[in-house]
């Protein structure tokens, strides 16, 4: 049986318009103007400080600001899950996969108390034997060290990374794990220009990919643990 490690933004929920709505009500308090949709999405990948410092820099704020806004947007984050849909078909890939043996874990860049609380409210909480977050240790993606300690809590096994950024790539290959590229979540270039063993565009597919994929003969710069 395999261990199959997830991407949370982007990959398993739509969460763009949670994080659109808590930025934008940091910024119109401060009298910035909003975000729009496509400004949010690609703002996404790297964590919550980069989040943030790219909002900070499109609306011009001075620099001065950064920290308060930080503390202004993780304060709200936690509680920012009401607009947010798991993609479709995610709870019964999810489900397969866990009836078919395999263990499953988190790995992202979202803070692991906002990540950990929208899992408990969408009921997706239960598949997961492990969540590691953008602040859970001193580095992030795309350093592997997160993607490590996601695998090695799910002890040992055939292993994969399922993502949706550029970010999640250089994890995988960092990582020498195979990356399977879940193709509607935020990227922002090609598919054909992001490393990647498999491709999808429905969670339908997923657990045959898994089946194809976990384990493949590694490739990058060391081998994962
Ligand atoms: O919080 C982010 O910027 C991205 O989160 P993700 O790693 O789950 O895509
Ligand atoms: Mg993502």
């Amino acid at each position: 049986m395999a261990r199959i490690v997830f991407d949370l933004d982007g990959t398993l929920v739509h969460s763009a318009p949670d994080i659109r709505a808590t930025a934008n009500a940091v910024l119109t308090a401060r009298g910035a103007a909003p975000l729009t949709m496509d400004e949010t999405v690609s703002f996404i990948g790297s964590g919550a400080p980069v989040f943030v410092e790219r909002m900070r820099a499109a609306r011009a704020l001075p620099e001065a600001d950064a920290p308060d806004l930080l503390d202004a947007f993780l304060a709200l984050y936690e509680d920012a899950h009401a607009l947010t849909e798991p993609f479709p078909g995610v709870r019964e890939a999810l489900d397969a996969l866990r009836g078919a043996g395999h263990r499953l874990a988190i790995c992202t860049n979202k803070p692991e108390g906002p990540a950990r609380a929208l899992l408990a409210h969408l009921d997706l909480a239960d598949p997961f034997d492990a969540v590691v977050g953008g602040d859970t240790l001193a580095v992030r993606k795309p350093d592997p060290a997160p993607l490590f300690a996601a695998a090695e809590a799910l002890g040992t096994g055939p292993l994969a990374y399922v993502g949706d950024s550029e970010t999640d790539a250089e994890t995988a290959v960092a990582a020498a794990v195979p990356f399977l590229l879940f193709t509607g979540g935020y990227r922002k270039s090609p598919v054909t220009e992001i490393p990647h063993r498999a491709a999808f565009d429905s969670f339908d597919t997923l657990a045959a990919l898994v089946g194809r994929h976990a384990g493949d003969p590694l490739v990058g710069a060391r081998p994962a643990p």
